[in-house]
């Protein structure tokens, strides 16, 4: 588009879309908000609304469309949502005083991570945008949340110049809804990792400039308005500044308005925390389910029974980071004891604070400039409950209920009190949702505006008294005050009593039978009768801002606030999640782990038609150690690892957990390797990301870690993956100069077990059942011993494996037994050979004589091939169930 066809709005458009390039802009004009060109193009399909074209008829139109400004929010959530940024451009002055063009300014860019708007955020979850950056031989990762101010950051040494996997693990467990990279990096493979996965979630590449130091340091000492940043403990973390420091250029370039509410920067220290990586945490499904990624049955849904929705988020954020300081778990327990015990007040506590609103959010909003007046109203609604609350919890007496650690809680705690008399004097109680058309501030509160009031109210009853006022006055009976659009007000006398007008009486018309005219007063009376309203409405929009000034003032107060309010409903919620489910204390130990009676704190509550078998597990460092569990498929194996790993993540959360009785040592990692959670969209294999996580285990875990390992081998051949089992739990047993590692480790590979009479802490147990006719009966209870059947023939009959399969199954699996040798198929009773009879036992219509003299053939077979091929280390050595001595044999080689 040349510059000569363009209107001067065009050019106004042109030159304020220049600024955003990568982003959809809505042009306000008048009640709607309109795209042109290639944005026109790309939203109209996005939110399928319909393109139209502005200069029709001329040569060369230009697309657009629009959508009414009040639904913009649906609109913006659709955009956002496909993956677009959108800078909203406002008029910024009044249209009626303009002169020419109305001047249009950008006021704020939605991104993935920079939402403010409530209908488009979680609730339950913080949204936040990460940045990334290395500097110095470190990686530095920074993330905040807009819309509650959390912002934190934290750094490690590079590996080879590389972000750590520490990090990237780290910015896993953040999930960020949008990621921030310095721009020098795009062709950088190190930050492939990032785009393989997370494809879903926005790049922004921000030009270097905003990473470098000392400006990335300057620019947050002058947002915290502090001489340094020593007070957040990171002042010297140059990496982690770095990041920091680029968020907040992103958030000036985009928000363009006051982030009083960003109060301050925490660093985030990795090591005191009990660290899980993003895989265990799917594999423990914490937050979300394996199936299809959703809540139900999660730890967090069985958890989550806090009142406010900052409590909601806050617990997720514990349950992310448990904690590894053993005071720090006694004052949560301590908090979470007593407010079992009281379970009057807790009950009372968790009433008041369902009436408190998510303080976090609107403290957020309000900072930035869009509060709302019913937020006010909400917020003091919130404030008004503290004395409630406070009162409540001076009749707890853990420390944690205290507010002892609210900083300067004195002046917190006076802050919000004078806040909420401020809004409660100002605001009234049905406050509308807009600010434009008044009925927001209460009687009483401006003389000014209660005389507006008064006159858009009472204006017509003023005229009507006016009118009286005057007729006694000047003694003419015939004085009116009438109305009509061109005059306005105006006075009416007949033709006969005119002339006795007052002198101040100005003559404006002249009738058949009257004469008009209007006064000095009744002129002033009436512009101010008709701008009352307007007046009214932008007086009233004043003064709304003059009380959003006092509480932006006050924000770090309700911040803190918010975050102990917050702390209380977690805590409380604890003890209420705990009672409601006879949740133990646990106790916080040295070494040892004991759960008597524990039980999954998910399945327990999901099963039906059977009751959940509580089983007690002890994992020491003397004789049981790495604990070998066996038993069928669909026994409870995995349910018990399981359930360990949550209780010991419960336990350091500050939770009580399901069980009679558990001590829980203080754990610094728990390693997770459960089932095959395919990474096929990544490019990896079943196997490969089996592998990885072994690996990672094996190159990470110490003495104070947990490690869950679920049938690991199992992706490639049985030979291949139970000599990868039986090496990894060695090496686990002897890892860490032989001081081992706590290791829960199921296995289908019965032939591990004999691990137990060769390691002195490997221990065996099995998951009992009883056999029953050709069916199994799971007991669901965790016995020492080994087991040396899988029973998964019986368990694919119970799946609903047509009976033929079943019982040809059954079939192979008795010849491969008896001649121990899978390969030589020869062994193997042809299928035309069976039939099923009417009992449903399989028969082979082969005579015994000759059955027998077959396995006589294939057992000396088998013992020569065996013989034969040990060294080569052939699959067809491969005995499986109770005839695994050869392969114990060669695993004896090993020693
Ligand atoms: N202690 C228990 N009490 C009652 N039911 C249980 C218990 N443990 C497990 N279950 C039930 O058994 C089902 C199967 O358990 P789980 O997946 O732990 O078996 P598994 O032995 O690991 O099986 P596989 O070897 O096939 O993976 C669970 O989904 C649950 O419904």
């Amino acid at each position: 588009m040349t510059s000569q066809k363009n209107t001067p709005m065009m050019e106004q458009y042109l030159s304020i879309k220049k600024n955003y390039p990568d982003a959809v802009l809505f042009y306000r004009m008048g009640d709607f908000y309109e795209m042109f060109l290639e944005d026109a193009v790309k939203a109209s399909a996005i939110l399928e609304i319909a393109l139209t074209s502005r200069n029709k008829n001329q040569e060369d139109p230009v697309p657009m469309c629009g959508i009414p400004f009040r639904a913009a929010d649906s609109y913006i959530a659709k955009l956002i949502e496909n993956g677009c940024k959108v800078a909203i451009c406002e008029q910024v002055e009044d249209p009626a005083a303009a002169k020419g063009l109305v001047r249009r300014e950008v006021t704020r860019v939605v991104t993935p991570g920079m939402i403010l708007n409530e209908s488009l955020l979680d609730r339950s979850s913080n949204n936040y945008l990460l940045s990334l950056s290395i500097l110095e031989g470190y990686a530095g990762m920074a993330w905040l949340d807009i819309s509650t101010g959390l912002f934190i950051t934290t750094q490690s040494s590079t590996v080879n110049g590389k972000v750590p996997d520490e990090l990237l693990d780290e910015a896993m467990r953040v999930a960020p809804s949008e990621f921030l990279l310095p721009d020098h990096f795009r062709n950088d493979p190190a930050f492939n990792y990032i785009r393989k996965r997370f494809p879903s979630n926005g790049i922004t590449w921000l030009e270097r400039r905003n990473f470098r130091m000392p400006d990335a340091r300057n620019r947050l000492i002058e947002h915290f308005s502090t001489r340094s940043l020593k007070g957040f403990g990171c002042d010297h973390l140059t990496a982690a500044l770095s990041a920091a420091g680029a968020i907040m250029a992103y958030v000036h370039e985009t928000q363009l308005q006051d982030t009083n509410h960003i109060t301050s920067l925490d660093y985030h220290d990795m090591k005191s925390y009990l660290v899980m990586d993003e895989r265990s945490c799917r594999n423990l499904e914490i937050f979300k389910n394996i199936e299809n990624g959703g809540k139900s049955g999660t730890l967090v849904t069985i958890l989550d029974n806090t009142v406010t929705a900052m409590g909601a988020r806050l617990l997720k954020n514990w349950l992310r980071y448990p904690l590894k300081d053993r005071d720090s778990i006694e004052n949560r327990l301590d908090a979470v004891d007593d407010a079992i015990n009281q379970k009057s007040i807790r009950n009372s506590l968790r009433s008041s604070l369902k009436s408190v609103y998510d303080l976090e959010r609107l403290g957020s909003r309000i900072s930035m400039g869009h509060g709302t007046p019913r937020d006010m109203l909400a917020l003091k609604t919130s404030l008004l409950k503290l004395p409630e609350i406070f009162k409540d919890l001076n009749r707890l007496s853990a420390p944690l209920y205290k507010g002892e650690f609210i900083e300067n809680k004195e002046d917190v705690a006076r802050d919000l009190t004078q806040l909420a008399t401020i809004i409660d004097r100002a605001v009234r109680d049905d406050a509308p949702l807009a600010t434009g058309e008044g009925g927001i501030i209460k009687d009483g509160y401006s003389s000014e505006l209660d005389e507006l009031i008064e006159l858009s109210r009472n204006g017509k009853k003023w005229i009507l008294d006016k009118g009286i006022q005057e007729k006694e006055k000047t003694g003419l009976s015939s004085l009116k005050i009438k109305y009509n659009k061109v005059f306005g007000y105006f006075i009416e006398l007949s033709r006969t009593q005119a002339s006795s007008a007052p002198e101040h009486y100005i003559r404006k018309q002249t009738l058949v039978n009257a004469e008009r005219f209007i006064t000095e007063e009744l002129k002033e009376m009436e512009s101010k009768i008709l701008n009352a309203q307007e007046k009214r409405a932008s007086l009233e929009y004043d003064i709304f801002c003059d009380v959003k000034k006092e509480i932006v003032q006050k924000t770090e107060s309700i911040m803190k606030m918010a975050n102990f309010l917050a702390t209380v409903d977690v805590l409380t919620c604890f003890a209420h999640t705990s009672e409601l489910n006879s949740y133990v204390r646990p106790k916080i130990v040295d070494s040892n782990l004991f759960i008597k009676d524990g039980r999954h704190p998910v399945v327990e509550k999901l099963i039906e038609g059977e009751r959940y078998v509580p089983n007690s597990v002890e994992l020491n460092d003397e004789d049981q150690q790495l604990l070998i569990i066996t038993g069928p498929n669909m026994a409870g194996k995995s349910t018990v690892l399981r359930q360990v790993a949550l209780q010991v993540l419960m336990a350091q959360t500050g939770c009580f957990v399901p069980a009679s009785k558990a001590e829980i040592p203080v754990t610094d990692r728990i390693f997770t390797r459960v089932g095959a959670l395919d990474n096929l969209a990544q490019g990896q294999s079943t196997f490969m990301v089996e592998m990885e996580e072994t690996a990672n285990i094996i190159n990470n875990a110490t003495p104070q870690s947990l490690v869950i390992l679920d049938e690991i081998g199992r992706g490639t051949s049985t030979f291949d993956g139970l000599s990868i089992a039986w090496a990894v739990a060695e090496h686990l047993h002897d890892l860490n100069g032989g001081e081992g590692v706590k290791t829960l480790f199921a296995t289908h590979y019965h032939e591990l077990t004999r691990l137990e009479h060769l390691k002195p802490r490997v221990k065996n147990y099995n998951i009992a059942v009883k056999e029953f006719d050709d069916n199994i009966i799971f007991l669901r209870s965790l016995v020492p011993g080994a087991t040396n059947k899988s029973y998964g023939i019986q368990v694919a009959k119970l799946a609903g494996i047509p009976d033929k399969v079943v019982l040809r199954a059954g079939e192979i699996l008795r010849t491969i037994e008896h001649q121990g040798d899978l390969l030589d198929s020869s062994n193997i009773v042809e299928e035309k050979d069976l039939h099923i009879d009417v009992v449903g036992k399989a028969k082979s219509k082969s005579n015994s004589k000759s059955k027998s003299s077959s396995k006589s053939q294939s057992s000396s077979k088998s013992e020569s091939s065996s013989k034969s091929k040990t060294s080569s280390k052939s699959k067809s050595n491969l005995k499986l169930g109770k005839n695994d001595e050869a392969v114990s044999e060669q695993m004896d080689l090993f020693y």
